[in-house]
């Protein structure tokens, strides 16, 4: 994770988000297919521009399901603020993503994995890499979907994965990106924060974290999905006045979990957002920071909010009887 204390300016760059089709049990086969799809992607868009960020969507390399998570487990041992060595990684997600960083040029957020920790624990986790190839940030699944809709949908990530404890973003050359991973949407504390305000690991102080853009690696369903997928990106972008995006996999109606698609991104003032059907393709998307400067001057939410009357949030939880 970035430890600078000021943002880097917001500059125009071009995302690339992979709605990744033919995710099977078959973990090197998954690899193989992202790999893939990475290559085009970096390729750009139509009228050529290649893209500067690339995104995989959540569990990218295995089936998504409680079930599934314990078979595939990966050692990272990421430390923030150390250098990461590839070489002597465990990981062969983490590999594959760095090599493919490095060869196209581009920076990769690379969906998510399941993590397993020095202590056993499991972790739904989400990897960064530089166009270095440099794994530069992690982020593990703070809020675990846990839900039960009768007669719909019923699914406990707590069953098999432990929660991540701390929000984290990274910087790049062009922008500020804050991560999340699907279900974190539905908080909206933790896109204020990363867009506001957050910890600074290197020092224990409270700083300006001011992201530009978050982007969630997600697999939505397909109870959820219609209901609040599109919703729930629009309200956290203009809540925050940032760009904010979900990438998903493609819709597969044969897997025991159906992903609802629709990988999108919404702009801060809702003037336009690029977003897919169901199957297997590639959104390019330029972003141009005019839209969140224009946003923030002209409905100014940003600094008119009043923390000096609503302060702490938490203070007001109600108690376990
Ligand atoms: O919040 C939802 O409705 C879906 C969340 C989800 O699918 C996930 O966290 O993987």
């Amino acid at each position: 994770m970035s430890q600078l204390a000021t943002a880097p300016t917001f500059k125009p760059f071009n995302l690339a988000l992979i709605q990744l089709g033919g995710i099977t049990s078959d973990k090197n086969a998954n690899l193989k297919h992202a790999r893939e799809m990475i290559l085009k992607a970096a390729g750009g868009s139509e009228d050529g521009k290649k893209a500067d960020l690339i995104v995989l969507p959540e569990c990218f390399n295995s089936p998504y399901g409680v079930d599934h998570f314990p078979n595939y487990p990966e050692r990272i041992e990421f430390k923030a603020g150390h250098k990461y060595d590839i070489e002597k990684s465990q990981s062969e997600s983490v590999k594959m993503l760095s090599a493919a960083a490095k060869e196209v040029g581009a920076w990769i957020i690379g969906g998510s994995i399941p993590e397993q920790d020095t202590d056993d624990r499991l972790y739904n986790t989400c990897t960064v890499y530089s166009p270095q190839g440099d794994l530069v940030a992690i982020h593990r699944k703070v809020h675990l979907f846990d839900i039960d809709i009768p007669g719909k949908i019923t699914f406990k990530e707590s069953e098999t994965l432990s929660a991540g404890t701390s929000t984290n973003f990274f910087d790049t050359d062009f922008a500020r990106i804050g991560l999340g991973i699907c279900y974190d949407v539905r908080f909206p504390e933790m896109a204020a924060i990363a867009a506001r305000k957050g910890l600074n690991p290197a020092t224990l102080l409270t700083q300006c974290i001011g992201c530009h853009a978050l982007i969630y690696p997600s697999a939505f369903n397909m109870t959820t999905g219609p209901m609040h997928w599109e919703l729930l990106q629009r309200s956290r972008a203009v809540d925050n006045q940032i760009y904010f995006s979900m990438c998903s996999p493609a819709r597969d109606v044969t897997s025991n979990y159906i992903a609802w698609g629709h990988t999108m991104i919404v702009d801060p003032m809702q003037v336009g957002f690029s977003g897919a059907a169901e199957d297997e393709t590639i959104i390019h998307v330029h972003i141009d920071p005019k839209t969140f400067h224009e946003a923030r001057a002209g409905i100014p939410v940003t600094t008119q909010r009043r923390f000096d009357v609503y302060v702490d949030v938490a203070a007001s939880e109600p108690k376990e009887k």
